[in-house]
């Protein structure tokens, strides 16, 4: 099976989310059951430098005027990935962000992965020798419109999957862009692209897409619904035949805690003592003191979605309790403004890094007794995976993923030897601080923490679950019975 997968970043190449981990580690888990990728992606100097450094890169293709400019299509192999990198440097080829400079996305977005989507497009139906791919798989709405063109086009007959990272990206421009899309002036319509009055990339991805799926369960049901559906919820229960969520992995070699070269001391379920060194290096590297009351850590984007807003409201709470606190995060000024100034507060007891730090955050996983993921929605959600991997017990709100992927910590699971983590709902000041009461409560007696510690890092957390998943809908699609 030959899958042609379609996402605007992948790891290790370019990352700004969760979305690069999937279109990083999903390929080499669908190899390992016969189904083969070949990954676009846009030519950000990132990726450039780092295929070029490769020395595998080879010109497959190119334009003299796409979307305004000269483009090519290189072939390269990148950390196991068959790449075709779409470079076009008057769109990709510039300084700052790859969405946008600072918080102001690129005015020209939507031509750009217009281009993009439309490379997709052309390659599915067949522009390159020797290459058909069998189905194409679009990630999120920058790949979106690959499946407008597909249908508007020559490939129409090419089985099409789209995967919602997260529907709060939906990739909405004004309807002036419609005529420089390249599009037959019949897909402006409800039915197409059009969505309240403009054009809607992720809208014209998901009515066209063959099969949608979403990244777990418990968030497949959330976005048939108005509170969860951002709009779309009318059009995503109209297709819910089409829906399934399948829960992320992780990718087991980056995180291992026997050999990850990240950590200043490896350990294991086997040898949790040896988790110490970590926590002394986080305690140093965040100028915590060093003592044995319950480290809570953070490693997440600084967003309205990440529920920061709650947990800045609570730090004192926290701290009164007992705890300490090492953050890492960026994204909101105001959110890395508040957490220094807690910081300045507690000296101690709360420390901050404010960046992204790839590194920092294994070694935060595998020093912490437990991490934050307070999530306002949460479509999947990865490091409270990396905490399970890690024996840093997740402390979560009960939606999407992390409702599906945390085992609470109630009395029957606890009595059970079930649990994994801590829930609570809603996200609002109090539950968090009961559910960071209950996680103190647990962590006096050592012997019942280690037992959920045990119990997390032996949940499975690979890919090898999700891809069968994934191989099922293509397979049903290949065969003409999903949906
Ligand atoms: N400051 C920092 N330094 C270092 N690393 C940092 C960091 N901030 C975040 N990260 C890393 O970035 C990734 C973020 O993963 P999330 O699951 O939180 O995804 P995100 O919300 O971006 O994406 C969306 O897509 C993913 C993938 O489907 C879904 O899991 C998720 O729910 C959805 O919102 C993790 O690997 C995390 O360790």
């Amino acid at each position: 099976m030959r899958i042609l997968a379609v996402a605007s970043e992948a790891f290790p190449l370019v990352k700004t989310g969760g979305l690069a981990d999937v279109a990083g580690a999903l390929p080499l888990a669908l190899e390992r059951h016969g189904a083969h990728t070949t990954t676009l992606l846009p030519g950000f100097p990132k990726v450039m430098a780092r295929a070029h450094s490769s020395g595998t890169t080879h010109q497959v293709w190119s334009w003299n005027d796409f979307y305004g400019g000269w483009a090519e299509l290189i072939g390269a192999e990148v950390a196991g990935l068959d790449l075709l990198i779409l470079n076009a440097p008057h769109l990709f080829d510039r300084p700052g962000g790859i969405y946008g400079n600072g918080a102001v996305d690129w005015p020209d977005n939507w031509r750009r992965f217009a281009a993009f989507s439309r490379a997709g497009a052309d390659i599915a139906g067949g522009m390159l020798t020797g290459y058909k791919p069998d189905l194409v798989h679009v990630h999120d709405w920058q790949a979106a419109l690959t499946l407008a063109y597909m249908r508007y086009g020559a490939a129409n007959d090419v089985a099409s999957v789209i995967t919602v990272h997260n529907l709060a990206f939906q990739g909405q421009f004004g309807a002036d862009i419609f005529g420089e899309l390249g599009l037959p002036d019949d897909a402006m319509s409800i039915h197409g692209v059009e969505y309240y009055g403009g054009v809607g990339f992720l809208k014209a991805g998901l009515k066209a897409a063959w099969a949608i799926t979403t990244v777990s369960p418990t968030y497949a049901q959330e976005i048939c619904t108005p509170e969860g559906g951002m709009g779309l919820d009318g059009l995503l229960s109209s297709r819910s035949n089409a829906l399934t969520g399948i829960v992320n992995g992780i990718d087991l070699e980056q995180w291992d805690p026997r050999t990850d070269r990240h950590l200043p001391q490896h350990f294991s379920a086997d040898d949790l003592g040896a988790r110490r060194g970590n926590r002394h290096a986080v305690e140093q590297r965040f100028a915590l003191h060093r003592d044995d009351s319950l480290l809570l850590c953070l490693v997440s984007r600084l967003t309205w979605q990440k529920g920061i807003d709650v947990l800045v409201d609570c730090l004192d709470e926290i701290v009164s309790m007992g705890a300490k606190l090492a953050l890492l995060g960026n994204g909101d000024p105001s959110f890395e403004a508040a957490f220094h100034a807690a910081a300045g507060r507690h000296p101690g007891r709360i420390g901050v890094v404010t960046g992204y730090d790839e590194a920092l955050s294994h070694q935060i996983t595998a020093g912490a007794d437990a991490i934050l993921v307070p999530s306002r929605f949460e479509p999947c959600g990865l490091t409270q995976l990396h905490g399970l991997r890690y024996g840093c017990l997740p402390i979560v709100t009960r939606t999407g993923g992390l409702a599906d992927t945390i085992i609470d910590a109630n009395e029957a699971a606890l009595t059970a030897g079930v649990a994994t983590g801590f829930q609570f709902q809603p996200l609002a000041h109090q539950p968090l601080i009961n559910a960071v009461r209950r996680a103190l409560h647990v962590h006096r007696e050592p012997a019942d923490w280690q037992g959920m510690q045990v119990q997390a890092m032996r949940s499975d957390v690979s890919w090898d679950h999700s891809a069968k998943c994934y191989i099922d809908v293509y397979r049903s699609l290949l065969r003409g019975t999903h949906g």
